[in-house]
């Protein structure tokens, strides 16, 4: 995936070409403009107040109590990135390609993650502390009763519903398999929906106490607690409970440090009943691929920034997930999970 700057007709493009452009000033300073437009827009209700119904700028501004100059330039931003579409007589909607994504009522809508994404920011900001000092963010410390924790899960909760009945579809279970921990499971949904595709399943997410508490309003607010329920605690430091049929482990990796997977892993092979089944979801590093990949590439830098880690590779999984007593990885492939690998290993012994 590229993280591109294009030009907008043949001139630009030819001088684009020609490197007549100060690209670099332009890739710094355009970014964070079009992140900050998308997250202002979420956050102050424009997006939501669009996707209910047309209107021009100076209704937007009313209905929302907002002041009425900035909320027009916001506008034109977004119309002039295609976001917003603008008829003849002013009025304002949101563009079709983009209504999917941005109302609030979609079912595979971003509008929360694109909120989250305004906590990056002060982030990207200290990236040169980062680079100086090696200090990373550690988001995972702040206290549990952060509004952090809200912004964050229900962010990932919104990238969870676009892959979660595919990884639900695509994953061999055991016949009579009746218990999924969820580790690091957040918001809960890639375990309800599994458990919704396979009845007879329930399942335990574990997690830190911020995200727990938050994973439980989201299943209780879609009816799902008799299938999911929460445990609070730190994976890198207790044991997980015994009789597990399948550990998921989704997105966590990235969050964790080289002697800290490997532990990790044995406590899910402890956890999992002979012929059990531990499956991975998350972004690796793919040092095989000839061309570089610009997404993957930042994504691994935000992981340092955030997380103080790193993006693995699949063999340096194959290899502790060997150690740990699992089956080689059996790695299952979508075109609609850009950027995340699914792999699915059994307990060997
Ligand atoms: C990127 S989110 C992924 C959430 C969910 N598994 C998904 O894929 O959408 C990472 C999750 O791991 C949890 N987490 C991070 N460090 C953890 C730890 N040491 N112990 C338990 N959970 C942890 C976070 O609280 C968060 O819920």
């Amino acid at each position: 995936m590229r993280l591109a700057l294009r030009g907008g007709n043949p001139l630009e493009r030819a001088a684009l070409r020609a490197n007549l452009v100060p690209a670099p000033a332009a890739e710094a300073w355009g970014g964070l403009a079009v992140s900050g437009v998308l997250v202002a827009a979420v956050r102050t209700g424009i997006v939501a107040r669009l996707a209910s119904a047309p209107g021009s700028a100076a209704q937007i501004a009313a209905d929302l109590g907002l002041a009425p100059t900035p909320t027009r330039l916001l506008l034109e931003c977004l119309v002039s990135t295609g976001h917003v579409k603008q008829a003849h007589d002013g009025s304002l909607r949101l563009a079709r390609r983009n209504r999917r994504w941005l109302d609030p009522d979609s079912e595979v809508g971003v509008a929360r993650f694109v909120n989250a994404c305004g906590d990056y920011f002060d982030w990207w900001r200290d990236l040169d502390r980062l680079v100086v000092a090696g200090a990373p963010v550690e988001h995972h410390d702040r206290p549990p009763d952060d509004p952090y924790w809200r912004r964050y899960i229900l962010g990932q909760l919104d990238l969870a519903r676009l892959t979660a009945p595919e990884v639900a579809r695509r994953l061999t279970l055991r016949p009579g398999a009746g218990h999924v921990l969820d580790v690091g499971g957040g918001h809960g949904w890639y375990a309800a929906t599994l458990c919704r595709a396979r009845p007879g399943l329930t399942a335990t997410v574990l997690d830190l106490p911020g995200s727990a508490r938050i994973g439980r309003e989201v299943i209780a607010a879609a009816g799902l607690s008799h299938l999911v329920s929460f445990t609070e605690g730190d994976a890198r430091q207790r044991d997980f409970p015994a009789g597990q049929d399948v550990v998921l482990c989704f997105n966590l990796l990235h969050h964790l440090t080289e002697t800290e997977i490997p532990t990790l892993l044995r406590r899910a092979h402890a956890a999992l009943e002979p012929g059990g089944t531990l499956a991975i979801l998350d972004a690796f590093a793919e040092p095989r691929q000839t061309r570089t990949d610009p997404a993957a590439t930042h994504l691994a830098l935000f992981v340092r920034l955030t997380s103080g880690s790193t993006l693995y590779t699949p063999d340096q999984l194959a290899t502790w997930l060997h150690t740990a007593g699992f089956t080689p990885p059996r790695r299952i492939r979508s075109a609609r999970i850009p950027g995340l690998a699914l792999y699915q290993a059994g307990k060997r012994w």
